[in-house]
C-alpha cells in the first residue's frame, strides 16, 4: 500500500497553510453571514397589499373620488401600514402616529425627499426652485429657513394687524351676504381672507374684495396649479407609457405656456412692485439679506406660499363653520367664553390671549382633528431602503401619512367618531409647539412631519384662531334651510379635501364688544 506523504509543518511551510486556513474560514464565515442575512430578509414583516389591485394599473382605479377614505378603509382591514401599487410606483401608507414618527422624523434624513412629479418638478418649480417640491438640498434649507423666519412665532405680531382686519372683513361679508341672500357660502370669502393674509405678509398689500380682478386672476391661477397637481392629471408619473400621449398632445407644453405667458408675468409684476416699495418687505429680504435668492427663485418661493396658503386656510374654515353649524351646544360654550373675556378685558381676544380661551382652543383643535384639511398630507419618498419596526420600506417608495385615518384611530383618540372639543382641554399648547414637540404631546397631525413639516403652522393657527374668534364674537351659525352642511362627503381639490358646497346663515348676535 502506498501512502501519500504529507508535507511536514515546519516553519517554512506553516505560514502559507495558516493563511489558507484563515482565508477559508473568512470565506466560510462570510458565506454563513450572507446566508443568515438572506434568512433575515425573509423575516421582515410583510406590508399587506389591499386586494383590489389590477395588473399594471394596480390600485389606481380602486382609490375612488376620495382616496383618503378608501385608504382609511384599507387600514381598518389590514393594519397601520399598507402597500399600494400605483402603476410603476410603490406607495406605502401609514396611519399609526408612532410608526409615522419613526419613518418621517427618526429616519427624516432619508425620508424628507419629495417623489418625482413631472408637473410639480419640471413645470411648476422650473426644475427644483421654491420650497414645496424641491429636494432637501442646501438651497432648499436656506429658503425654508427664510420662510420659517417670516412666519415664525417671533414675528407673528407683525402679521396680526392684517389678519385681524381680514377677520373683521370676513365676518362682515358673511353677515351682509346672509342678510342679502338669506344664506352664505363662506368659501370664497374665506379664500379672500387666506390670500390676503399671505399676500400681505409677502408683498405688504391686500385685495379689497372678492370681486377685485387681480384677486380673481390670482385665485384662478392658484386653483389651476392645484388641479394640475392632482393625481389624475400627471399620469405619466405612474404609467411611463403615457408619455407617448404627452409626445403627441404636448399637454405639458401647454401647461408650461400657461405658466410662462400668464402666471409668471402676472406674478413678476407683484415681485417688482415689492422691490420698488418703500421700507422693508419679505420679497426684498429674500434677495438682499439672508439667502440672497435670484429674482426667479424669489418668485418661486412667493408662488409656493401663495399656492400653499390659498386652499388650506379656506378649506379649514369651511370645515369649521360646517361642523359648528351641527353643534349649537358647542357654539354656546364658545360664545360664553369669548363674552366673558370681552367683559373682563374690554377688547376682543387676540392670538396673544389664546391661553385665556381654553374651550375655543380645544374646539379649533378638535375641528382640525375631526375633519383634517388634507386627508393624505404631502407625499415623501425615501432615498434608500429603510427598516422600521421590521418593515422594510424600499428605496424610492412614495410614503403617505394617512391623516384622515390616523385622526380616527380609537387607540389614539377615545370615541374618534364623536366631535368632542373637551378631549384637548389639557393640551392647550399652540399647534406649532405640539407639532414640533414630543410625539406624546401632539394634538393632531394635520401639519405633517419632520423636516418637511408645514413651515406656516404658527401663521395658519393665528389666522384660523382670529377668524374663529371674530365669527363667534359677532354671530351664531344656523343652517340656511332644513339641510345641514354634509360632514360625511368631501370634494377632492388636489391636495386639500373640502366639504361639499353648502350655505349657512351667520346671524348677528348681541355683541358685548362695542
Ligand atoms: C390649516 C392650514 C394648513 C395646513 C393643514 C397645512 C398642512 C401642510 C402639510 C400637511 C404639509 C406637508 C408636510 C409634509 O410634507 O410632511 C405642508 C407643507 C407646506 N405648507 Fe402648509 N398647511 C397649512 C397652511 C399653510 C399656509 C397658510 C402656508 C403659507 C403661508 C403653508 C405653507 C406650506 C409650505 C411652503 C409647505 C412645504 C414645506 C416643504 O416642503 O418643506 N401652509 N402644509
Amino acid at each position: 500500500m502506498e501512502y501519500i506523504s504529507l508535507p511536514k509543518l515546519d516553519k517554512k511551510n506553516a505560514l502559507p497553510v495558516a493563511s489558507l486556513a484563515i482565508a477559508v474560514s473568512i470565506v466560510y464565515t462570510s458565506y454563513r453571514m450572507f446566508l443568515s442575512n438572506q434568512e433575515k430578509k425573509h423575516t421582515f414583516k410583510k406590508i399587506p397589499i389591499p386586494g383590489s389591485a389590477y395588473p399594471y394599473i394596480g390600485h389606481m382605479m380602486s382609490l375612488g373620488e376620495l382616496p383618503g377614505r378608501t385608504i382609511q378603509k384599507w387600514h381598518k382591514e389590514l393594519g397601520p401600514i399598507i402597500n399600494l401599487k400605483m402603476g410603476i410606483q410603490n406607495w406605502i401608507a401609514v396611519d399609526d402616529p408612532v410608526l409615522a414618527h419613526k419613518i418621517f422624523v427618526t429616519n427624516g434624513i432619508d425620508t424628507s425627499y419629495r417623489p418625482h412629479n413631472a408637473y410639480a418638478f419640471n413645470i411648476l418649480c422650473s426644475g427644483g426652485k421654491g420650497v414645496s417640491f424641491s429636494q432637501p438640498n442646501g438651497r432648499w434649507k436656506v429658503t425654508r429657513s427664510a420662510i420659517l423666519n417670516l412666519l415664525s412665532p417671533k414675528y407673528i405680531e407683525k402679521h396680526i394687524p392684517t389678519i385681524s382686519s381680514g377677520s373683521r372683513k370676513l365676518v362682515s361679508d358673511f353677515i351682509e351676504c346672509t342678510m342679502r341672500e338669506g344664506g352664505v357660502n363662506p368659501y370664497k370669502y374665506a379664500q379672500l381672507f387666506g390670500m390676503n393674509n399671505i399676500f400681505g405678509a409677502l408683498f405688504g398689500r391686500t385685495f379689497p374684495s372678492v370681486e377685485d380682478p387681480e384677486f380673481i386672476k390670482l385665485l384662478h391661477l392658484a386653483e389651476t396649479i392645484t388641479t394640475c397637481l392632482a393625481l389624475e392629471n400627471d399620469l405619466p408619473n405612474y404609467f411611463p407609457i403615457l408619455s407617448v400621449y404627452e409626445y403627441f398632445f404636448k399637454s405639458q407644453d401647454e401647461q408650461k405656456r400657461f405658466l410662462e405667458n400668464e402666471y409668471y408675468p402676472f406674478f413678476r409684476k407683484f415681485v417688482k412692485e415689492a422691490y420698488e416699495a418703500e421700507g422693508s418687505n419679505f420679497i426684498k429680504s429674500l434677495t438682499e439679506e439672508g439667502p440672497k435668492l435670484s429674482e426667479d427663485e424669489t418668485m418661486h418661493v412667493a408662488l409656493d406660499l401663495i399656492v400653499a396658503g390659498t386652499d388650506t386656510i379656506p378649506v379649514s374654515l369651511f370645515w369649521i363653520i360646517a361642523i359648528m353649524c351641527h353643534h349649537p351646544d358647542v357654539q354656546k360654550k364658545v360664545t360664553t367664553e369669548i363674552d366673558d373675556f370681552i367683559k373682563l378685558n374690554k377688547c376682543l381676544p387676540s392670538f396673544h390671549d389664546r391661553s385665556q380661551l381654553p374651550y375655543c382652543i380645544s374646539t379649533v383643535k378638535e375641528c382640525m382633528r375631526f375633519r383634517p384639511t388634507t386627508s393624505l398630507g404631502l407625499p415623501h419618498t425615501t432615498r434608500r431602503d429603510i427598516l422600521v419596526d421590521d418593515y422594510m420600506i424600499p428605496k424610492g417608495s412614495v410614503i403617505i401619512p394617512s391623516m384622515e385615518s390616523m385622526h380616527m384611530r380609537s387607540d389614539v383618540y377615545a370615541e374618534p367618531e364623536r366631535f368632542m372639543p373637551e378631549r384637548f382641554i389639557n393640551n392647550l399648547k399652540t399647534m406649532y409647539s405640539a407639532a414640533n414637540g414630543k410625539l406624546e404631546e401632539r394634538d393632531h397631525y394635520s401639519f405633517g412631519w419632520g423636516r418637511r413639516i408645514c413651515p406656516a403652522i404658527n401663521f395658519a393657527e393665528a389666522e384660523v384662531f382670529s377668524a374663529f374668534i371674530q365669527v363667534f364674537s359677532e354671530c351664531y351659525i344656523e343652517p340656511a334651510s332644513e339641510i345641514f352642511p354634509d360632514l360625511d362627503s368631501g370634494v377632492n381639490l388636489g391636495i386639500a379635501v373640502s366639504p361639499v358646497s353648502y350655505k349657512v346663515k351667520l346671524i348677528k348676535r348681541e355683541c358685548v364688544y362695542t
